[in-house]
């Protein structure tokens, strides 16, 4: 089996390689991937920050060009890194050639943007004097990235840091580095000059935090646990860098006496379980005001029912296996700890066994939960979820917003007062009406609230603000 190695200052370098397991067959690997050193990083640091005054400069044609061949190579080749987003992360073949597609769209976004950089100009307060503001880039740009969307956080982050004349040092997680190091190697070949991207596989506390511990990276752009966006938090402080931590999510999802059983239930199931709810957009509390509870726990548990849970790359197959073994026993952990707190299990829970040794779980469903719980206040981040039951709309508004975390937020109702009082009052970043938490477009801005985010807003030209910095500059006349 071919290794693929680290790219650092226009070399692929490394000589061992780590396996990456399919979780849907554990005795499959799906490739070997090098692992970077310290030494290894400070290399690519330092090809960075040697690299970036000529691309910081480079012809925003240039940009633009490389970013759309790597579009239309990622859009062309959708079926080949779908599966291989499905064989080492574990989401069905459906969702990961939609991810895929999803990258090569932000990828093509990104390359327009190349074009669309704006500045403003203003008369000065003083006669004689013209001011202009300029946005420039901002660049080292670190890149710290979690398995769960293989492709499209990768994509989201290095397209915008590229389009803006960035160069990156990029770390992608351990567990699932085949898509990052496809989108290396479809850029490499799009033209980047060496040094502008330099990729960095291997441990978050050896590469990561290499990265973190370095005065010659500018920003840093990361999404995962709270507990790792604290010490990027921490570390971007002490050296006086910009930083964009998007983390977990205890997204709410409010289902009203009014709403269309149906549309609730299938928003209510895609945001719990699909993807096997490992999205920091699921959703983990359905919050169910009493006039439609029962219905819907039948109609939830009914629908539960219909699903398969199998490999996933196998037709037929609604939800993949858990992305590892120590997110299963994470899974388990909250559901005997549901159980113990009094919530009653509904549905689901169980290991499964499939054709080939994997990490199958079903779905988990808790009814009788209260917000006060630890599966409600906790990211389980997997296909747990449990219903909250409430009097009216205003006990679950105060319900939804009553959460350290503050990412995705959504309501079922046919209502358009609650509908519009609900988006107002959301302590959220993002808002869904008749529509599942999770699942976000590619071209508008996605982000947080509270625990979950810190920084301006990723994608769409919202990301503008984090990948450049703004100039302003005075000019007699
Ligand atoms: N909001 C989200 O989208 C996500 C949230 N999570 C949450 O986080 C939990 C744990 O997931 P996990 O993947 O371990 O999340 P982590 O925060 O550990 O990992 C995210 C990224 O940070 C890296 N990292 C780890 N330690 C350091 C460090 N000291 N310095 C710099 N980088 C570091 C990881 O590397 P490495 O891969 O080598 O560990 C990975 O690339 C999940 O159960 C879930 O609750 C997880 C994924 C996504
Ligand atoms: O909901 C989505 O499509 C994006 C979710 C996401 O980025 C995440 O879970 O990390």
């Amino acid at each position: 089996m071919s290794l693929h190695k680290n790219y650092i200052a226009g070399e692929w370098v490394g000589s061992d390689g780590n396996p990456n397991i399919n979780p849907s067959n554990t005795n499959e690997v799906v490739g070997l991937y090098a692992s970077a050193s310290v030494v290894d990083t400070q290399g690519a640091i330092a090809a960075a920050k040697a690299a970036f005054p000529a691309w910081s400069r480079s012809g925003i044609l240039t940009r633009q060009a490389i970013l759309k061949k790597a579009a239309d190579e990622i859009f062309a080749r959708r079926e080949e890194l779908g599966a291989l987003l499905s064989r080492e992360e574990g989401k069905t073949l459906a969702e990961g050639i939609g991810e895929t597609i999803r990258a090569s769209q932000i990828f093509e976004f990104f390359a327009g943007e190349c074009l669309r950089l704006k500045g403003e100009s203003v008369p000065s307060v003083r006669p004689n004097i013209g001011v202009d503001m300029t946005r420039e880039a901002v660049g080292v740009v670190g890149i710290i990235t979690p398995w769960n969307f293989p492709i499209a956080i990768p994509a989201w982050k290095i397209a915008p840091a590229l389009a803006y004349g960035n160069t990156v040092v990029f770390k992608p997680a351990d567990l699932v580095p085949g898509c990052s190091w496809a989108i290396v190697d479809i850029l490499v070949r799009a033209g980047l000059p060496h040094g502008v991207l330099n990729l960095v596989m291997g441990k978050g506390s050896v590469v990561g935090q290499t990265m973190l511990d370095s005065p010659d990276i500018n920003a840093i752009t990361f999404t995962g646990s709270t507990n790792t966006g604290k010490r990027v938090a921490m570390s971007s402080i002490e050296h006086n860098r910009k930083y964009q931590l998007e983390m977990g999510g205890k997204n709410p999802f409010v289902v009203l006496d009014d709403a269309e059983l149906d549309v609730a239930v299938e928003a209510a199931v895609n945001s719990a379980f699909f993807s096997t709810g490992q999205r920091c957009t699921a959703s983990s509390r359905m919050i169910v005001t009493e006039g439609i509870h029962d219905r819907f726990v039948e109609a939830v548990v009914t629908r539960l029912n219909d699903l398969v849970i199998d490999d996933a790359l196998k037709a037929g197959t609604h939800i993949g296996p858990v992305v590892d073994a120590s997110q299963l026993k994470q899974d388990l952990d909250y559901i005997a700890l549901g159980q113990s707190e009094g919530a009653k299990l509904a549905f689901g829970g169980r290991v499964l066994s499939r054709e080939n040794p994997g990490f199958y779980l079903q779905p988990a469903l808790f009814t009788e939960a209260t917000n006060q719980m630890r599966i409600s206040r906790e990211e389980i981040f997997g296909p747990v979820a449990s219903i909250i039951r409430v009097k009216d709309y205003e006990e679950a508004l105060q319900v939804a917003n009553d959460t350290p975390f503050g990412l995705s937020s959504g309501i079922a109702t046919t209502s358009l007062k609650y509908a519009t009082h609900f988006k107002r009052n959301a302590e959220a970043g993002m808002v869904m009406v008749n529509l599942p938490t999770a699942g976000v477009d590619f071209h508008v801005p996605f982000g947080g609230r509270k625990g979950s985010s810190y920084g301006s807003r990723e994608q769409g030209s919202y990301a503008v603000e984090f990948f450049t910095t703004v100039k302003t500059s005075y000019t007699l006349s």
